[in-house]
């Protein structure tokens, strides 16, 4: 209608320029405005100004709008961003691209061969440039996600240092176990008040965001022990969003100042998080430090728990064998040491990884061109052009992960132990050979490790995600403990949970789950119960909760 309109004003405006002698200055400039404007469109018919013609790529090409490439696709779908690349990788194959205005061309790839060479074999020639860098600034400052080159290897460098076998060590048997036993004494609470509702992902938020503050930093956010609203928390949720909706939209800038209040809400978040730590740590950089780690270690470990507890829930089988592989293994202890969350439990460990394979909690990624070269199926890609990919669409490619692509299935991830003797297979991790197992050995095999570009949610070298370990760790011993003293129900009536639009894989609404104590089983360690009633007891400060403990 708007088009049909504009049309029929400029054929007008047109007619009558036709018939006149003697014309204004100002129709002498919209004439050589509407003929810029004519030759501009016909330059750029069906791509993004300013975007070089690329009539090699036809085949791989998604027409756009003349001036506006692909943005305004984009910008109207209204379906969520990963189900609609998804679908247009379904549609289109493993390698297609658009362009957008100010960003330039899009290259998008869905295919373990492309993420090895843009991760890895021609690793320099790929950086996070200003994707990342120009859009996240005021939000990640100069952290290490942000960094490339020179200043990413110093970050890299000085990160590394900080994961050690001591330390992960200390986390299982110490603040993981801790904050664990927290979340349990919420549950305790839920039911004492009359088997009342839980959300598994506020819970998990907090959680991670208690253990981090804590580990890193030595902040007692305790946030899984106050009641109400989670000032840092929450500031933290709406810039994770915000983030996404800028590296989609190369407008935000535009964008935000005509949402009300939008600009003001950024504002304050970070202000949230500048005085949070602040008060603790002198300076900028660690304030840069503090947030890029936060984002890294708190939303993604805890969504990954969000997600891997729904699939539990609604795959009664897979549950049923994780119980009986803590049963075997762990015996009632709550002991959970780092060779055992790392050897003995196989089948909890792909229960994690298969969550992480449908549910990465860093669902899209891109990089940018630094010099001209050729993709490996002889794509040429320009200094300056984006490669994207999006380890969520990876996971469900049927040519990458078979015809169950798209079922949790954490069996994908086992392998016998003679196939292991045959294959000579080393598993992912780098914990040290353990003594051989006291206690009993899981009947499921053993867990293989995929590789790093077919499973990417942890990206890969030589930029692997630091915190793999970590992770893995902290999940694990909070669903040995979770899943040894509650059975967990899923309140009836709830959709099938979906992806919220974010930086990171939120469920667009709370995971609402009851969740009830067992009873307890005879070969229980008491031992390792008084031990953690102590530590609550004295950190939690609150009798009532406390005493839920104690009664246990
Ligand atoms: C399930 C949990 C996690 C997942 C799925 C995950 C995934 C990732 C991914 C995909 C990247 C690459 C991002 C990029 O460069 O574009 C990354 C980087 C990183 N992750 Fe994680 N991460 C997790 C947990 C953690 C934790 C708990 C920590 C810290 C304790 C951590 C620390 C880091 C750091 C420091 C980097 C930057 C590495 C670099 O750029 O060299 N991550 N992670």
């Amino acid at each position: 209608m708007a088009i049909l309109l504009l049309a029929i004003g400029v054929k007008r405006f047109l007619e009558r320029q036709m018939t006149k002698k003697h014309r204004s200055p100002l129709e002498y400039v919209a004439l050589t405005s509407l003929a810029l404007l004519v030759a501009a469109i016909a330059k750029y018919p069906n791509r993004a100004i300013f975007t070089r013609a690329r009539p090699d790529l036809k085949e791989i090409s998604v027409d756009g709008y003349p001036l506006f490439g692909n943005l305004i696709q984009a910008l109207t779908n209204k379906e969520n961003p990963l189900i609609v690349l998804n679908k247009a990788f379904q549609k289109r194959g493993d390698i297609y691209t658009i362009t957008v205005p100010y960003r330039g061309r899009f290259f998008l790839v869905n295919h373990p061969m492309y993420i090895e060479y843009i991760l890895k074999t021609n690793f320099n020639n790929y950086i996070k440039g200003t994707v990342f860098g120009d859009q996240l600034r005021d939000i990640l400052g100069n952290g290490i996600f942000v960094s490339d080159q020179d200043a990413w290897r110093f970050h890299r460098k000085t990160a590394s240092n900080i994961f050690t076998t001591k330390m992960y060590r200390q986390l299982c048997e110490g603040a993981f176990t801790d904050s664990a036993q927290d979340l349990c004494s919420i549950f305790d609470k839920a039911e004492s008040l009359g088997n009342q509702p839980v959300d598994l992902q506020q819970l998990f938020l907090r959680l991670t965001m208690d253990a981090f503050g804590k580990l890193t930093f030595g902040i007692e956010f305790n946030s899984l022990m106050t009641e109400g609203r989670n000032e840092f928390g929450d500031a933290f949720d709406y810039l994770t969003a915000n983030m996404d909706g800028r590296v989609v939209n190369p407008l935000w800038p535009i964008f935000d100042r005509l949402t009300p209040g939008k600009i003001r809400k950024v504002k304050k978040a970070i202000a949230v998080l500048d005085k949070e730590d602040g008060s603790v740590l002198s300076d900028l950089e660690l304030r840069d430090v503090f947030v890029n780690f936060m984002i890294a270690g708190r939303d993604t470990t805890a969504l990954t728990l969000t997600w891997q507890f729904y699939s539990l829930m609604a795959n009664p089988r897979i549950l049923k064998n994780v119980l009986k592989e803590l049963d075997i293994v762990l015996q009632g202890s709550n002991i959970y040491t780092y060779e055992t969350m790392m050897q003995e439990l196989p089948y909890l460990k792909a229960v994690f990884h298969e969550t992480l394979r449908l549910y990465p909690q860093v669902p899209r990624n891109a990089k940018e061109v630094v010099e001209d070269d050729v993709l490996p199926n002889g794509t040429v890609v320009y200094k300056g052009d984006l490669v994207g990919f999006s380890t969520y669409a990876m996971g469900r490619n049927r040519a990458v992960w078979g015809e169950d692509a798209e079922v949790f299935c954490p069996e994908r991830w086992l392998v016998d132990e003679e196939d292991i003797a045959k294959q000579d297979v080393t598993t992912s991790s780098n914990a040290t050979p353990s003594t051989p197992p006291l206690k009993g050995v899981s009947p499921f095999g053993k867990f293989k490790m995929e590789n790093q570009f077919k499973f990417n949610s942890f990206n890969a070298n030589p930029r692997l995600c630091l915190g793999q370990t970590f992770a893995t760790l902290e999940a694990m011993v909070t669903s040995c403990m979770l899943l040894q003293k509650f059975d967990f129900k899923l309140v009836p009536g709830q959709p099938v949970p979906e992806p919220k639009p974010s930086a990171t894989l939120p469920m667009l609404n709370p995971l609402m789950t009851i969740a009830t104590r067992k009873q307890l089983h005879h070969h229980h360690h008491h031992k390792s119960l008084t031990k953690t009633t102590t530590t609550t007891t004295t950190r939690s400060g609150d009798s009532s909760l406390s005493s839920s403990y104690i009664s246990v």
